[in-house]
């Protein structure tokens, strides 16, 4: 059975036309979802797009967080719901505290657009499945509140448990697109919760999935090919 992957819109999202195309040339059904729906349409698995969802008012992903569709996705991804968060998304995430800390200004006050180079930390998450631990992928960046920020407990908490899910990789030149890009503590870029089935990062996968576009790298697609896995194994 073809696994159903719903892309959420909220009003100012600006990457859920090419998360959809993500989803679908990794062989699942896309689906997308609006804002206003508390009914998910029965997907499998949710993608959180990036954006500026509500024009990132009051703070990113504050208020998406009180939109009737994140009210059901907030309790599906309790009963473990695989949910991604991309950028916005993760900020939306952070916000709906389905994972700690939370996203500030990057510390250079400049939006930063950029490819990434990441080092993936936990290969074991619902999301993540199909890179190995330790790879080290390149996909694109572009967001002004990256910062990634948490307290000392915490931070040590999601390392001791290993839900850093991928770092920003700092072992080679930053025109080569190493480097911590935006003051982000541990160099962290994405978490996951303690079940592995909510994931967010600030880079974006669904940028990186088609060898015409951009770089040529394909390095995001992994992303939606391990959730379909994780899906018809589940
Ligand atoms: N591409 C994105 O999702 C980035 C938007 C985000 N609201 C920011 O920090 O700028």
């Amino acid at each position: 059975m073809t696994a159903r992957i719903g892309v959420v819109t909220f009003p100012g999202t600006l990457d859920d036309q090419d998360s959809l195309r993500a989803v679908r040339l990794a062989g699942a059904e896309p689906v997308s979802l609006w804002h206003r729906d508390k009914d998910l349409k029965q997907v499998d698995a949710v993608v959180l797009a990036g954006g500026f969802s509500y024009g990132d008012y009051l703070r990113a992903g504050a208020i998406s967080r009180f939109s009737p569709v994140m009210e059901t996705i907030i309790d599906q991804a309790r009963a473990g719901l695989p949910v991604l968060g991309i950028c916005n998304g993760f900020q939306i995430l952070t916000e709906s505290h389905l994972l700690p800390g939370a996203m500030l200004r990057n510390n250079h006050l400049h939006f930063i657009c950029r490819d990434q180079r990441l080092r993936v930390e936990n290969a074991d998450t619902a999301w993540t499945g199909d890179y190995e631990q330790g790879q080290e992928i390149s996909v694109p960046l572009k967001n002004i509140d990256g910062r990634y920020v948490a307290d000392a407990r915490v931070l040590d908490e999601l390392e001791a448990e290993g839900r850093v899910a991928f770092r920003y990789a700092t072992s080679g030149a930053a025109a080569d697109g190493y480097g911590n890009p935006n003051g982000s503590l541990r160099d962290i870029a994405g978490i996951t919760n303690a079940e592995g089935n909510v994931v967010g990062l600030m880079p974006h996968p669904e940028h990186a999935v088609e060898p015409l576009i951009g770089t040529g790298r394909t390095d995001g697609l992994a992303f939606f090919t391990s959730v379909i896995k994780r899906l018809v194994t589940a």
